[in-house]
Formats: structure tokens, sequence, C-alpha cells
């Protein structure tokens, strides 16, 4: 049985062709934007072609066409255009689209012109032979079903994880820097997946949640009757890490004792757990992340320029979500489905409204508040797909955000398409692109565009 992905955000017409589809022997899956799509191919390894609308919510089809030939995806790709955008088609078909069909769709064109694609395909067997992998192996690694965590496919994270794959398999330190809920510990882990200490402890302490007087015994460890209350020995995070990787958690909360005692442990590689008279020797890598400005606070004094330099030998930046471009709504996608099923719920998707809502605010809180705003969303719902109202997220001057949403590369096209939406009209088309009028007057200077 082929396996056909339909790309349509008019959902009455999808479901229409999907009833239709699903009777006539396709198996059938369907998405109402681009990332939503991105998101099925990656997750489904059985996708045998494409039916795809060319005007989506966050992002054209030709978009969605150009990132499968990045990644390989080497499936038929079918355009369905209304009469008015056939220009836009015949630009698909050179892009390298199989075919386009006028809307209304007629079925007995449509059927055939899906069975000519799946035979010059050579998909129609009913057995898949498609190549439906991912350039970058490490994305998509489990089924949906299991996946915890995803990279992201726009610029913003492909240069993060970029980073990670140069630097992992290096005995460099790390430091990771970020605002908070951007992922820094994930990224942390994923660097010690990557690494050659992989399968060996991952330790990670949260050095603003270590009392002051305890951290010394809690970095080093200490032995029976250091102090009133160490009843027995014990073993310290550097210890607990050895042949693995240390994780230090906003880092610049270390008084300024634990940071001498720190540098000691890297130059050196020993430590002395509290009121031992013997050292230990210690294998470990450092990771280690703040969203603070460490140089400031070496600036101040607060922190050893010396720990700094060797706790720095690589810096990772991580992006805010609000510069992760349309990768938010695959993000967005991702918490619906782990909502889905931990509350077992069967919500869709999210409206076009609440969508637009979506784009337009800032996240100050990152994925992890993307992930609680889902979650909760997901919970409250009465429709079948998320509106406005079920986001609980507000608006104001200061989480309104101004950032295209789209990746650099394509922002040329995306703002051509809006103005030609909005007739030409730049309030209309900076309200399509989730930006105000005077940005929208930025871009336009800065791509030549006359206005
Ligand atoms: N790549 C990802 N894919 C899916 N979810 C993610 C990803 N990265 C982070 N998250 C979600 O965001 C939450 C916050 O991530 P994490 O704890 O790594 O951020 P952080 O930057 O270390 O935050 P903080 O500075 O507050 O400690 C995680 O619990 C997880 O739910």
């Amino acid at each position: 049985m082929s396996s056909i992905l339909i790309v349509e955000d008019d959902i009455t017409f999808s479901t229409m062709l999907r009833t239709w589809l699903i009777k006539k022997g396709f198996k059938v899956n369907s998405a109402s934007t681009v990332a939503a799509a991105v998101k099925t191919l990656l997750d489904n390894d059985g996708v045998d072609m494409v039916l795809s609308d060319l005007r989506l919510p966050d992002h054209d089809g030709l978009f969605l066409l150009e990132w499968m030939q990045k990644r390989g995806f080497s499936i038929p790709f079918v355009v369905m255009t209304n009469y008015a955008e056939v220009q836009n088609a015949v630009q698909a078909m050179k892009s390298g689209a199989s075919d386009y069909i006028a809307k209304p769709v007629h079925p007995d064109v449509l059927l055939q012109k899906i069975k000519d694609a799946l035979k010059a395909s050579g998909s129609d067997t009913g057995k898949v032979s498609v190549e439906v992998k991912p350039a970058d192996s490490t994305s998509v690694k489990s089924s949906a079903k299991e996946k915890k965590f995803l990279d992201g496919t726009g610029t913003a994270s492909r240069r993060l994880y970029d980073y990670v794959a140069l630097v992992a398999p290096t005995p460099m330190s790390v430091l990771i820097l970020g605002s908070s809920g951007t992922g820094k510990e994930h990224v942390a882990h994923r660097i010690h997946d990557c690494s050659r200490r992989t399968g060996r402890p991952f330790v990670a302490i949260d050095c603003g949640a270590v009392p002051r007087d305890m951290a010394a015994s809690e970095f080093f460890g200490h032995v029976k009757g250091a102090f009133t209350g160490a009843i027995s020995d014990k073993r310290g995070a550097f210890v607990e890490a050895d042949g693995g990787t240390l994780f230090l958690d906003e880092v610049g909360n270390l008084s300024y004792d634990v940071q001498v005692q720190m540098l000691r442990a890297l130059q050196e590689h020993r430590i002395r757990p509290v009121g031992a008279d013997y050292e230990v020797e210690v294998d470990f890598r450092l990771i280690c992340a703040t969203n603070e400005n460490l140089a400031e606070a070496v600036d101040n004094g607060t922190f050893r320029e010396d720990l700094y330099h060797r706790i720095n030998e690589f810096t990772i930046r991580m992006p805010d979500l609000k510069e992760r471009g349309s990768d938010l709504f695959l993000f967005a996608d991702f918490f619906l489905e782990q909502a889905n099923r931990e509350l077992e719920r069967n919500i869709l998707g999210f409206d076009a409204k609440a969508s637009e809502l979506m784009a337009k605010y800032s996240w100050p809180g990152n994925l992890r508040e993307l992930r609680n705003v889902v979650k909760r969303a997901v919970l409250v719902s009465t429709a079948d797909r998320i509106r406005p109202e079920d986001l609980n997220i507000q608006i104001t001057s200061s989480t309104l955000s101004v950032r295209p949403l789209y990746d650099e590369e394509s922002e040329l096209s995306h703002i051509r398409e809006a103005l030609s939406t909005a007739g030409g009209n730049k309030s209309k088309a900076a309200r399509l692109l989730g930006i105000d009028r005077k940005t929208l007057y930025n871009k336009l200077d800065k791509y030549g565009i006359n206005h």
C-alpha cells in the first residue's frame, strides 16, 4: 500500500481528500503546515509521495520541496494549486516537483497523476523503496514515541548541532551559554553521548542549588568524621563522574573557595576529599553552563579568570527560541504529540490564529515555556485544534517578537509572497509575516525592494 502525505491547510479539503484516498487504498498522513510535514517525514519512514499545497501558514510548498531535496528524500512531490497560481506551480516544477494539479481538483485526474508519479518513482508496487532518511543521522535516532528531544532544522539549530558534533569527540572543556530553558542541559548530554565517554557516568550538578557550606563536600566528597554530620565517607561529584562527564549548571554560582579547588582539580586531575590526608586521581571531562555573563563576573572579580579560561576551551551559545525561526512550529508539534501521549488526548494541531499568535510571541522562557504552554493547551482544549485562547500567552510590548519567522535564505521569498498576497499593502504584509511595519521597511531596504 503506497503512503501519501497531504500538506494542506484547508482542513475541510484535506479531510475530504484523505478520506477519498484511503478509500482508493492508500495509506494517508496529513499536515497543515510545512513544519508538521517535515516532522511527519522525519518520523515516518514509509512516505511514498507528497501532495502539497503551495500556500501554507508557515512557509510555502517550495520551501518543503527544497528541504526534502537537501535531506535526500527522493520521493515524488505533486503540487496542488489554484488556477491563479499556476505560475508558481510552474516554478515548483522547475525546482523539481514531479507534477501539479489545479484546484478544484478532479478526482480522476488526481488519481491518474498520483499513479503516474508513483510509477515513475518505482513506488507503485506496495513496497516502500524510497530513502526517507535525514542527512544528519543524529536528528532522528528513534521513533517519535521514544524521542524526548528534537534538533530542529533551521539555520540556528543546524549551527548549534554542527558545533556540538565538532567539539563532542574532543577532550575540550565546553562552556554552554544561553538563557533559561534554551536546552543547555540537553546539549551537555548530547556532547557526552557523542563523545568517547558515552556509556560512562554523566553527573549533573546545579551549582546554584548546592548550599555554600556543603559545596566542597558535594564536589570533592568527604571522609567520615570530617565535620559534624559526616557519619560516613562520601564520594563527591568528581569521583562519581570518574571516566565520564561532569556537568556544572549555573557555574557562576560557585563560591570563591570552591573555584580555587576546582581549578586545581582541572589542572592536576586530582582532588582531596574534605578531611582526607590523601588525594584521589580523577578522569573527567568538564562541561559547564550558565545564563549569566561570566566575562563580566571575571571583570567584577567574583569569578576567577584562570578558572574561566580553563572551563571555556570551547563556547557554545544556545539560540533563544525566537532565533530558531520556523523551528518554533516543529517544536510546538513535537510538544503537542508528547502532551497528547501523556494526557491521552488527540489534539490535531494549532489553528491558524493560534499559529499566528505563537509566531508573534517572543517566548522569553524558551523551549521550557513552549512545552508548558502547549501541554496546558492540550489539557484545556475543547476543540480538535488548539485555539489562541487555549494558549494563555499575552502579547505585550516586552513579549512581542519582531524577528522574521524564517531562515535568512528564505526570508526574501516570504517577503515577496506576503506582499503579493497582501496586494502590495505593507501593513497587511507585515502582519502576515508577524513583524511590524518598520521592520518590514528595513528589510525592503536591505533587499533593495522598492517601496
Ligand atoms: N532539543 C529539545 N527538544 C525537545 N525539548 C527540549 C529540547 N531542549 C530542551 N527541551 C525542553 O526544555 C526544557 C528545558 O531544557 P534544559 O533544562 O536543557 O534547559 P536549560 O537551558 O538547561 O535551562 P536552565 O538554564 O533553566 O537550567 C527541557 O526539560 C525539555 O523539556
